[in-house]
């Protein structure tokens, strides 16, 4: 399947790559699409190098502006011409998102998704890799939205959050293969 991943565009010492290369070369194993942002900078790079070493194909969405940042072993490379487009096609191209770590970028790719998500958009999986308690405070405020009546579906519908690699790549599975039977037996 098809899974696009929003992560840092920034270097990141190993505490933050260890487990994104445990991500990636799990995806590429179990014979998984990368769908990124198509860049070689920071993590981005380090998610695509481990993800095709371990057999992945890898399809970059890049934007113009960043054009001189795209790497160059993509399989697919599609350049768009602004970054909304560009959060379009990462999410049109996915059967599953996962997060890793990331800043603003990653923040404003996230969000989006699971805004649509909430307007019912779209119900494609979306799982957080909680890399080192990274996303605790963000988990906590999400908690506190569904909790206080903020969210018109319950937040364990919008997103999952994964301690490990080897766990977000199993939840995007499992909802992946959930709905493709729940669409067999409505069919049914
Ligand atoms: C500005 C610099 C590098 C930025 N290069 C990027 N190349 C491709 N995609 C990018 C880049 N920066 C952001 N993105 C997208 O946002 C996410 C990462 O942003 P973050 O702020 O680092 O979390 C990522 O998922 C991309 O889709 C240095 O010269």
């Amino acid at each position: 399947m098809n899974i696009t991943v929003f992560c840092s565009a920034a270097a990141l010492d190993d505490r933050y790559t260890a487990p994104a290369r445990d991500f990636a070369r799990a995806l590429g194993e179990r014979g998984h699409t990368l769908v990124w942002g198509g860049s070689f900078a920071g993590l981005m790079g380090v998610v695509a190098d481990e993800a095709k070493a371990a057999g992945a194909k890898l399809v970059g969405i890049s934007v113009e502006m960043l054009a001189h940042k795209a790497y160059s072993g993509a399989d697919e490379l599609v350049t768009t011409a602004n970054l909304a487009e560009r959060k379009a096609q990462l999410l049109e191209r996915a059967d599953a998102l996962v997060v890793l770590v990331g800043g603003l970028g990653t923040l404003d790719e996230v969000t989006e998704v699971l805004e649509l998500k909430k307007h019912g958009l779209h119900d494609k999986p979306v799982v957080l890799l909680d890399t080192d308690g990274f996303y605790d405070g963000m988990r906590t405020q999400l908690r506190r939205m569904d909790q206080e009546g903020f969210l018109p579906r319950p937040l364990d519908e919008l997103v999952r959050f994964a301690p490990d690699g080897a766990t977000a790549l199993r939840y995007a599975e499992e909802a992946v293969d959930g709905s493709a039977d729940d669409a067999v037996s409505a069919s049914a």
